[in-house]
């Protein structure tokens, strides 16, 4: 029987999940990753106010991989057909598939995870103001939760760009800047920024000088791409000037031809969201598995961008905003898509756990 080949994931995010799980049974894998869990990132906000919930969207990578190995540990270079993790380890690839989205802080058990989303809310039920710096998608997220589950308490939004959710359309940051202001009471700041180093509190004071008293703070704003640790390897020369890889049609990094990339790392022209990452990770795996099968150039997938931006971004557990092609909606309908489960049931069902 020919030996079967070895296909390094680095990355446990929402695109190396998918990768590692729907190859483990054609292939060899390795899923490299600093963390013992892949976490279905659109329930972070929810789970600051109910972190319990985190017991469902955290998963340790053993939960849903059978037989692919895990090392535990962040990796720092690829050398030649190995890649060099911070521990030291060098893994051995036939293909390898990168996906490291955006870089990554937090803590690296489950544990910890939920710790850290316990002391959250604790710091939002001991504050009768809170702070929150950054109208992208995260921030707004926050805020969304905040306000629905604790309508008490006095919220500030500060952000630096001219409208919230800059990512989608106008009709979406006006929407959701109503919302916000005229039904939750929320104190939104745009076009001011507030500087973050050494940030303590109680008294924050805005660039353009507004002072603002609050009890607790949290920082949303966006993070960078996971990109700096093939720095110093071959691969440096396939980066972009945002940080992303380059790519190819097939979702190859361009001129390699083992060596793909999948999700926010990938510098497709579209915006960066994880059922992206999902459609890409599917386009990889069908590709490893052709190219498996005959290594003598097959015909490979290609993966089609997003044309027109589609994006759904919950305001508390029940109501949503939402920009579809030709219509953008708030409230409840776009609510019952998203804000009640926030996807975790679905991520937890195509990694093939209950
Ligand atoms: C609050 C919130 C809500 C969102 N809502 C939506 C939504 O409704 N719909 C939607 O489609 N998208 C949404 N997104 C965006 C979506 O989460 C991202 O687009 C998606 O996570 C990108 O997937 P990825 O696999 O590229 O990267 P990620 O999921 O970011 O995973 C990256 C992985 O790489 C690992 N990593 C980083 N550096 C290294 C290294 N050096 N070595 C090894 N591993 C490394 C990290 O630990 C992480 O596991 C939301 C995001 C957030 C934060």
């Amino acid at each position: 029987m020919a030996e079967r080949k070895r296909v390094v994931v680095v990355g446990g995010g929402v695109g190396g999940s998918l990768v590692a799980k729907n190859l483990e049974s054609h292939a060899d894998v390795t899923l490299i990753d600093p963390k013992e869990y892949y976490e279905v990132p659109y329930a972070q906000m929810r789970c600051i106010v109910e972190p319990s919930m985190a017991e469902r969207s955290v998963l340790k990578h053993s939960e849903y991989l059978k037989t692919a190995h895990i090392v535990q540990s962040a990796a720092e270079s690829v050398s030649g057909s190995e890649v060099v993790t911070e521990s030291g380890e060098r893994v051995p690839f036939d293909f390898l598939v990168i996906t490291t989205g955006t870089t990554y802080s937090g803590p690296s058990t489950k544990a910890e995870r939920v710790k850290l989303y316990e002391a959250d809310k604790e710091k939002i039920v001991a504050a009768d103001h809170v702070l929150v710096i950054g109208g992208g998608p995260v921030g707004v997220e926050l805020v969304g939760e905040i306000v629905v589950d604790f309508p008490d308490k006095k919220v500030t939004l500060v952000h630096s760009g001219k409208r919230l959710l800059e990512f989608l359309g106008t009709k979406v940051s006006d929407k959701t800047l109503k919302w916000l202001q005229s039904k939750k009471n929320v104190e939104v700041i745009l076009n001011d920024r507030i500087a973050l180093e050494g940030l303590t509190g109680p008294e924050y004071v805005t660039k353009n000088g507004t002072h603002i008293k609050a009890d607790a703070h949290f920082v949303c704003i966006g993070k960078r791409v996971g990109s700096s640790w093939l720095q110093s390897s071959d691969l440096s020369q396939l980066i972009d000037e945002e940080g992303r890889l380059k790519v190819d049609a097939n979702m190859r990094l361009e001129g390699q031809s083992n060596i793909f990339a999948v999700g926010d790392i990938a510098n497709t022209k579209e915006i960066k969201q994880g059922y992206l990452a999902g459609k890409q990770a599917d386009v990889v795996v069908d590709n490893i598995k052709r190219l498996i099968k005959n290594s003598k150039a097959p015909k490979l997938a290609e993966y089609k961008p997003l044309t027109s931006p589609l994006g759904l971004v919950s305001l508390g557990r029940y109501e949503g905003v939402a920009q579809f092609p030709i219509v953008t909606l708030i409230g409840r309908l776009p609510g019952m898509l998203k804000s009640g489960d926030l996807f975790v049931g679905k991520a937890r069902g195509s990694l093939g756990v209950k």
